[in-house]
């Protein structure tokens, strides 16, 4: 198990959705952007399967950091694995709203239940 390097500010509480949000509006803006000056831009420009192996790159080092225990080092691994995630979310067509709202309506579901009922088709 990793220690956590520090507790969140009190002063982020409630701000991570805000961010991921303001994240994707610019990542939907820079679409139209010159792939030169944005790296969003050039990212999308080279096409799903591109977008789609980014991502898979950035969860890889994420994953590493998390077994090496680096705790410092896997706050900036999972930056880049949301950052590439919502890149991926620009590429499909997908609004983050439907990802929290999905998540929405897991809570107070246990992933054991869950699991369970799918197992019996409950
Ligand atoms: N959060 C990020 C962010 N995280 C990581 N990265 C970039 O992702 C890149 C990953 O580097 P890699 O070498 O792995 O990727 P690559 O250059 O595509 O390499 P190849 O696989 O093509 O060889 C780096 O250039 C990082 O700077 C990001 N680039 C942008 N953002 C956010 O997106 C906003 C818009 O950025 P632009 O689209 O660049 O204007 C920024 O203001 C930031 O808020």
């Amino acid at each position: 198990m990793i220690a956590r390097a520090a507790p969140p500010p009190e002063d982020l509480a409630g701000a991570s959705a805000e961010v991921l949000d303001r994240l994707f509006d610019v990542v939907t803006a820079r679409r139209s952007a010159d792939p030169s000056i944005s790296h969003s831009a050039r990212l999308l420009s080279r096409g799903t399967a591109k977008v789609a192996q980014k991502f898979g790159e950035e969860a890889v080092e994420c994953l590493i950091e998390a077994v090496a225990g680096n705790s410092n080092k896997l706050v900036g691994e999972s930056a880049d694995v949301l950052y590439h995630l919502i890149v991926m979310w620009v590429d499909a067509g997908l609004h983050p709203s439907e990802v929290w709202a999905e998540l929405m309506r897991r809570e107070g579901t246990s992933g054991i239940a869950e699991k369970a009922a799918r197992r019996t088709g409950a």
